[in-house]
C-alpha cells in the first residue's frame, strides 16, 4: 500500500506520528509538507495531497490541519477527490464502505494520536461497499458539468 501526507504547521507533529505509524505497518509513505510547524498555509498541502492522489500512483491520501476542515475543503476543490474529515473510527469505516473516500482528514488539534492511528487502520482495513457506485457517480457528474 502506498499513502501520501501533508498538513499545515497544526498538523505537522500528527503527520510526523501518523508517518511512524505507516512505515511500522509497512506502509509506503510519500511526505509533501509542511516540514516544521513554522506557519504555512493549508491551501497548498491540501492541493498537494489531492493532486497526488487523482494521479492514481497512491491508494489515499492522508490531510491533517489544526481541526482538519480547512484542509479538506482544500483537497475537495481538485477533481476527484473525495476527502472525508473523521473524527472517529466509524465515520472511517463508512467513509471507506459507503462514501470510497480518497483522502482522510484529520484535526491535529482536536484528535489524539492514539485515536488518529485507529482511524488510519479502521479506514485502511475498511472496503467500498459497491451499492453505493451510484451517489459516487452522481458527485463524478457534478463535476463534470461544473461550469
Ligand atoms: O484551517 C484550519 C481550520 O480549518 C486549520 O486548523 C489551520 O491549521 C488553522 O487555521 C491554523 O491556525 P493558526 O492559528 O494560524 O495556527
Amino acid at each position: 500500500m502506498k499513502v501520501v501526507i501533508g498538513s499545515d504547521h497544526a498538523g505537522y507533529k500528527m503527520k510526523e506520528n501518523l508517518k511512524k505509524h505507516l512505515k511500522e505497518k509497512n506502509v509506503e509513505v510519500v511526505d509533501v509538507g509542511t516540514n516544521s510547524e513554522e506557519s504555512v498555509d493549508y491551501p497548498v498541502f491540501g492541493e498537494k495531497v489531492g493532486e497526488e492522489v487523482v494521479s492514481k500512483n497512491y491508494d489515499f491520501g492522508i490531510v491533517v490541519c489544526g481541526t482538519g476542515i480547512g484542509i479538506s475543503i482544500a483537497a475537495n476543490k481538485v477533481k476527484g477527490v473525495r476527502a472525508a474529515l473523521v473524527h472517529d473510527t466509524l465515520t472511517a469505516r463508512l467513509a471507506k464502505e459507503h462514501n470510497d473516500a480518497n483522502v482522510l482528514a484529520i484535526g491535529g488539534r482536536n484528535t489524539d494520536f492514539k485515536e488518529a492511528e485507529k482511524i488510519v487502520d479502521a479506514f485502511m482495513d475498511a472496503e467500498f461497499e459497491a451499492r453505493h457506485q451510484r451517489r459516487i457517480d452522481l458527485i463524478s457528474d457534478m463535476e463534470e458539468n461544473k461550469k
